[in-house]
């Protein structure tokens, strides 16, 4: 049944593109002439009609054809095509940034046009304009900028940011994803460079989640960078002194959040790539006063638990056997701990024990082994994992991946280290004694070059039953015969759209761990049957916007039931409450039906890139 409600949907979104029946609602444009061309937002490009350029002063500016936007894509997908086919010979890298440069000119030229071809190839466009290329963009920022895009707030900004917010041209932000640089991937501290992070985020808000991208905003908050290659590079356009720290360093971002909630008491944070200690202790300060949430921390965490529950139904057991699987975390940063927070509540609510006792299936690895209580400065937010060396079948303090890997055998091995090729040879071969029938490797750090293993290592040296994930993409493994071992995504990108979406239409003033386990537990029932024996764990990237409309309704539902839902638009939370309560009567009559009104709500408040009709107004 559930299969038959998502071909329809995806159905129907497939016949989106390019339907001639919906004409989309007009655009009031305060600018004319020549300022329209140079407006991304506004500009068509060749597609202005006739009566338009009348209208707006465009006569004479054009050549005077007038070209569909069926032929305006048409014609960008040939020049990306040919681009790719002319640089055949050249690296890796040189290929992808020249791809990164195409779309991005696109970006900057024409929006519209730009989402248009992002949201139709998502699959192929998100390696570019997020993980892993988005990583090598930003490494090579001061070389690549050709003009801002977001805000920008330094040290040197204190006192002004109240008067800085209000720079912003845009009158409403739904959606602001926020850095401060110091852990961008798992390339380290990369200063204001980092900017490129929250802008490939935006751009997946917009593509998944449907986001109005003229509601987005990409924000650095560049305090200084402690990177002595970027601090002596003449190029480099970020402030040029070591990071702030401290008191110093919170009283920055606590004027920024109480500047961003000011101007746009609606709006929603997404703290990302923050060092550990300062994504803990934001979360910490603020998710109980704005609505904000840290992406690495939780949003990963939800992704990492709905793969970990696939991998349980994989070795066709019941989810209820979660709490007997043994798993082995590495990585003690924002996002290994993330994971273990809310894997450990998850272990608990199933079993219904103590969170002490839901600990103990739990190992974690950092750069100097097995942490256990006799680590001397145990950092406090790794300590509840540290483990009491009397349980760990003579493990000890600092013991090496390779040792434990041999001893507890574990069904699942999830690697958040940063760290490419931990998982080596001799590690992968280990797990061919693992616990479980289908051993799980997922190698999350990103980008590519920072994976644990790639993927044809994990299938060739952990044998072919594996079910594997990675942070960034790879493509599926030939093992011989014409069978496949499928490669998964294990990236929060499946999750984060849904969060800030779902909170958006909620009208939610925080975000609830309730509001995020209903993201992950969705995502985790996403998948039949059928695709997880396959070892198949979350969906393909083009279903992407699917997936984001349900994700959304669920954080929707949960944020109804915990009563904290304030409204969206001309949606008030008695007619939210009545769309939930409606959804549990239906639960009763029909599964399918109920559902599918929530998800339908949020479907249709995605935008969707259309040439609306552009009126002219003083
Ligand atoms: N796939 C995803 O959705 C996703 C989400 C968030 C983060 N990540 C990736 O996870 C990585 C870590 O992110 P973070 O924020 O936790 O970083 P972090 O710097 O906070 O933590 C890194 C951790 O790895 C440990 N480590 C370093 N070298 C190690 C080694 N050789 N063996 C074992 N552990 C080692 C460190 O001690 C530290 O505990 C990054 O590469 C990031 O891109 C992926
Ligand atoms: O950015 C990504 O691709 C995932 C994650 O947020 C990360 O920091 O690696
Ligand atoms: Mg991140």
């Amino acid at each position: 049944m559930w299969n038959l409600v998502r071909f329809v949907a995806s159905s129907l979104s497939r016949s989106r593109r390019f339907s001639t029946t919906v004409i989309p609602g007009p655009c009031i444009v305060h600018k004319r002439g020549a300022d329209i061309l140079h407006d991304p937002w506004f500009n068509k490009d060749t597609g202005f009609p006739l009566s338009e350029r009348d209208r707006l002063g465009l006569r004479g500016l054009l050549p005077p054809r007038v070209v569909s936007v069926e032929k305006q894509y048409d014609r960008f997908m040939d020049s990306y095509r040919s681009l790719e086919k002319n640089t055949k010979c050249q690296t890796d890298e040189v290929i992808s940034l020249a791809k990164w440069r195409i779309l991005n000119r696109l970006h900057d030229r024409n929006e519209t046009l730009y989402y248009r071809v992002l949201i139709d190839n998502i699959k192929e466009f998100a390696p570019i304009i997020y993980t892993p290329t988005v990583g090598l963009v930003c490494q090579n920022y001061s070389g690549l900028f050709k003009r801002p895009r977001g805000m920008y707030f330094s040290a040197k900004d204190k006192g002004e940011m109240m008067s800085m917010i209000y720079n912003w041209p845009a009158q409403n932000v739904d959606m602001i994803v926020l850095t401060d640089g110091s852990r961008i991937l798992g390339l380290g501290d990369l200063g204001v460079q980092g900017i490129g992070i929250p802008i490939g985020k935006l751009d997946v808000y917009v593509a998944a989640a449907g986001i109005n991208p003229r509601r987005i905003l990409p924000v650095m908050l560049d305090v200084g960078t402690n990177n002595q290659k970027l601090l002596e590079d003449p190029l480099y356009l970020g402030v040029r002194q070591p990071r702030l720290e401290g008191e110093e360093y919170l009283s920055v971002v606590d004027e920024f959040m109480e500047a961003v909630f000011a101007r746009w008491p609606k709006a929603i944070v997404q703290f990302e790539d923050f060092q550990m200690k300062w994504a803990f202790e934001t979360l910490q300060r603020y998710r109980k006063k704005f609505c904000m949430f840290n992406d690495d921390v939780q949003g990963t965490a939800g992704v990492a638990l709905a793969g970990l529950l696939g991998a349980v139904r994989a070795q066709d057991r019941p989810l209820s056997d979660f709490v007997n699987q043994k798993i082995v975390v590495v990585g003690a940063g924002s996002a290994g701990l993330g994971v273990l927070n809310m894997a450990v509540q998850a272990v608990s609510r199933i079993a219904k024990c103590s969170q002490t006792a839901a600990k103990s299936q739990f190992f974690l690895i950092d750069k100097d082994g097995l942490v256990t209580t006799e680590r001397s400065n145990l950092d406090p937010a790794a300590a509840p994992y540290a483990k009491n060396p009397r349980d760990t079948e003579g493990l000890t303090e600092g013991s090496p991946l390779i040792e434990v890997v041999k001893k507890i055998k574990p069904h699942a091995l999830l690697g958040l280290s940063g760290v490419g090729g931990v998982f080596n040879e001799e590690v992968l071969n280990a797990m061919r004694d693992s616990a479980s029938t289908k051993p799980a490797i997922f190698a999350m750090s990103n980008p590519t070059m920072n994976a644990e293993c790639t993927a044809v290592d994990a299938f060739n040296h952990a044998g072919e039953n594996i079910v594997f994930a990675s942070g960034s993409p790879f493509e599926n493994v030939e093992l011989g015969n014409g069978r496949m071992g499928h490669v998964n995504q294990a990236n929060n990108m499946y999750l984060f759209p849904g969060i800030g979406l779902g909170t958006l239409l909620s009208g939610a003033r925080l975000i609830t761990d309730g509001m995020l386990n209903a993201a992950s537990e969705c995502l985790a029932s996403y998948m039949t049957d059928e695709d997880i024996q396959k070892g198949i764990l979350y969906p393909s990237v083009d279903s992407i916007r699917d997936l984001t409309a349900e994700i959304g309704a669920a954080v929707l539902r949960e944020a109804v039931a915990e009563g904290i839902a304030e409204g969206h638009c001309n949606l008030g939370p008695r007619e939210l409450e009545q769309m939930s309560k409606s959804h549990l009567i239906c639960q009763i009559l029909c599964y399918v039906q109920l559902k599918e009104e929530s998800v339908e709500y949020v479907r249709g408040k995605m935008w969707f890139p259309e040439y609306s009709p552009l009126v002219h107004e003083k």
